[in-house]
């Protein structure tokens, strides 16, 4: 694995011209012959860590996935800085809940990103030192505990220097001390100015976390404020019901 010494540049994000602007308008995505994104608008200006919040079957997934452009909508249209979604998925990173890792060792499946975009492949250690797997850097991946494998699904998304980070419930089932470790990281990458769009069921840390709330009801947003203002007044039942962990209906 190449080593070399750490540097600042090496977690530090490219910043482009402009910070990112996302819009969805008329948003319609249909599974099972029922509408999962129903005619959802929402705009999202600025740096900053969204936290999305909503019940099960909201459409909090979906919604990731049409915003990185993973998922086309059959209505509506989705642009990041005026331009379709699908083509700004390179400046873009992705974390699921469950991190899908090569059947190689630690250091090899960050290698392996690097070397397919052509990045600079001696940030591996450096990567893997930020997430706290250096020590690891030559098991198996498959080895790793759960708290682990997202820390090098983190530093794997890091790797490729994203302007958007994209985070599925990226602490589900873990303890609480990987939940710290793993808020550290999301907090160092908003911190360095990476926009992170983070789904979470876990009112605590999306009160750590959050710049920004978008409250997802019946696949359309429901609220959209301040996490500060959103943690103090609720303008829907649906979100009321939620903070107070009553059945939303
Ligand atoms: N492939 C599919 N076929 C049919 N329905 C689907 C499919 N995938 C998802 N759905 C439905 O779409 C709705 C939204 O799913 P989604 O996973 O986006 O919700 P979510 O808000 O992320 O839920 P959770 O909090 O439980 O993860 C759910 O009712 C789900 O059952």
């Amino acid at each position: 694995m190449p080593m070399r010494d750490l540097t600042d540049q090496d977690l530090k994000t490219p910043q482009g011209a402009d910070a990112p602007h996302l819009r969805l308008d008329n948003v319609t995505v249909r599974l099972g012959g029922r509408p999962v994104l129903d005619w959802l608008d929402l705009s999202l200006d600025g740096p900053g860590l969204t936290v999305i919040l909503g019940p099960n079957g909201a459409g909090k997934s979906q919604l990731l996935k049409v915003m990185h452009g993973l998922t086309e909508p059959e209505e509506g249209h989705v642009t990041w800085n005026g331009r379709p979604a699908r083509q700004a998925t390179r400046e873009q990173a992705l974390v699921f809940q469950k991190p899908i890792l090569l059947r190689r060792s630690v250091a090899a499946n960050i290698d392996f990103v690097l070397k397919a975009r052509g990045l600079d492949r001696s940030k591996c250690a450096t990567l893997l030192k930020h997430v706290g797997l250096l020590d690891k850097a030559r098991q198996p991946a498959r080895a790793l505990s759960g708290g682990e494998a997202q820390r090098l699904a983190l530093a794997r998304a890091l790797a490729l220097d994203p302007k958007v980070l994209f985070l599925d419930e990226p602490t589900a089932s873990l303890d609480p001390g990987s939940v710290l470790a793993i808020e550290r990281i999301i907090q160092g990458a908003h911190d360095r100015g990476v926009k992170v769009i983070l789904i979470t069921h876990d009112i605590g840390q999306a009160r750590r976390l959050a710049d920004e709330v978008v409250f997802l009801h019946r696949g359309r947003v429901a609220e959209q404020a301040s996490a500060h203002h959103f943690f103090a007044t609720q303008g829907s039942a649906a979100a009321r019901d939620f903070l107070q962990h009553r059945i939303v209906v």
